[in-house]
């Protein structure tokens, strides 16, 4: 398990992290999604052991992990950019691993790479930008850590890589109870692997929930009404988070309870009214419009 309290981080006067308190529990895949600039990658980089809070702790299994090398063998982390050593080649990276990850799966390697279709002797810096991302996906599955940090790792791939490293993460988290926490934009792919999701914005958590909880807590309504509607009257000013009129078409985004809702709606007595699903998208802009990052300000 691992453990996020109270969790800050500063660059110069850049609060980057802003006070994260977050459980991520064995086994399940945490999706960390957010806006640019918001704080996932500096979020990652501190679970990772990578750089040091300046306030509040992470402790992974029960113990700290800055510049703790044990807890560190537990964890493999996927950079949004990848370095390597100059005119390494896979084959090099692999030996490195070796030594650093006990559990590392040397013949697995060199059977993922033949299935990926890369070669192991190239240089790596002749790679392109998403081969150079499927080896390190192949590093992180071959290094059989307990968690798996990812920092963009879908994006760059093709459609058909992203679906394989789906498949590949899904294989692992039943296989060997692999908990991945996945940092990224494709909020779409993020939607059909992620059991919990974690919203940031401006350094702090906007949200942290089961996703499906989450899509039970927020919906979307179209409706007709006969007579002029008075959505205040019934909502109160938390659970609306969007209205949009389109001639006599209302859409609504409310938090709330699904029943609740429909129940609250037809005490308006509508001509038309029905419940449309939510996607992660959705939820994400609807969030985070609410929190001041309104899409309106930013189209010109
Ligand atoms: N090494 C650094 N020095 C100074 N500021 C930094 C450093 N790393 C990150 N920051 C700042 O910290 C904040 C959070 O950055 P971070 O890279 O963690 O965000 P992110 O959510 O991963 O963003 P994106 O989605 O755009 O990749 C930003 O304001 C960024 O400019």
């Amino acid at each position: 398990m691992i453990e996020v309290q109270n969790l800050t981080k500063y660059f110069d006067s850049i609060k980057a992290v802003d006070d994260i308190t977050a459980v991520i529990k064995e086994g399940e895949v945490f999706g960390l999604v957010g806006t640019n600039g918001a704080g996932k990658s500096t979020f990652l980089r501190m679970v990772s052991g990578v750089i040091k809070p300046d306030e509040g702790f992470i402790k992974i299994d029960g113990y700290p992990v800055y510049e703790n090398t044990e807890v560190k063998k537990l964890i493999f982390y996927i950079s949004d950019e990848s370095y390597f050593f100059s005119n390494s080649t896979p084959i090099d990276l692999k030996n490195y691993y070796k030594v650093i990850y006990n559990g590392f799966d040397a013949i697995r390697f060199d059977e993922m790479m033949r299935q990926f279709g890369l070669d192991s002797k190239r240089k790596i810096n002749t790679y392109s930008k998403g081969m150079k991302k499927q080896l390190t996906v192949i590093l992180g599955i071959c290094a059989n850590t307990k968690y798996l940090l990812c920092d963009e790792t879908f994006d760059g791939l093709d459609p058909v890589m992203r679906q394989a490293v789906k498949s590949l993460f899904a294989k692992e988290i039943a296989e060997r109870g692999l908990t991945p926490i996945i940092a990224s934009h494709n909020l779409r792919e993020l939607e059909d692997i992620c059991d919990h999701v974690g919203l940031l914005h401006r350094g702090g958590i906007l949200l942290s929930k089961d996703l499906f909880d989450m899509k039970l807590s927020i919906h979307k309504i179209q409706c007709v009404f006969k007579e002029e509607a008075n959505l205040n009257e019934i909502f109160g000013e938390k659970e609306i988070l969007k209205v949009e009129k389109r001639g006599s078409l209302f859409t609504i985004t409310l938090r709330g309870n699904r029943e609740e809702i429909i129940a609250k709606i037809d005490r308006l007595n509508p001509v038309f009214s029905e419940v449309l699903p939510l996607s992660l998208e959705e939820i994400f802009i609807s969030e985070t419009e609410v929190a001041g990052y309104d899409i309106k300000k930013l189209i010109f």
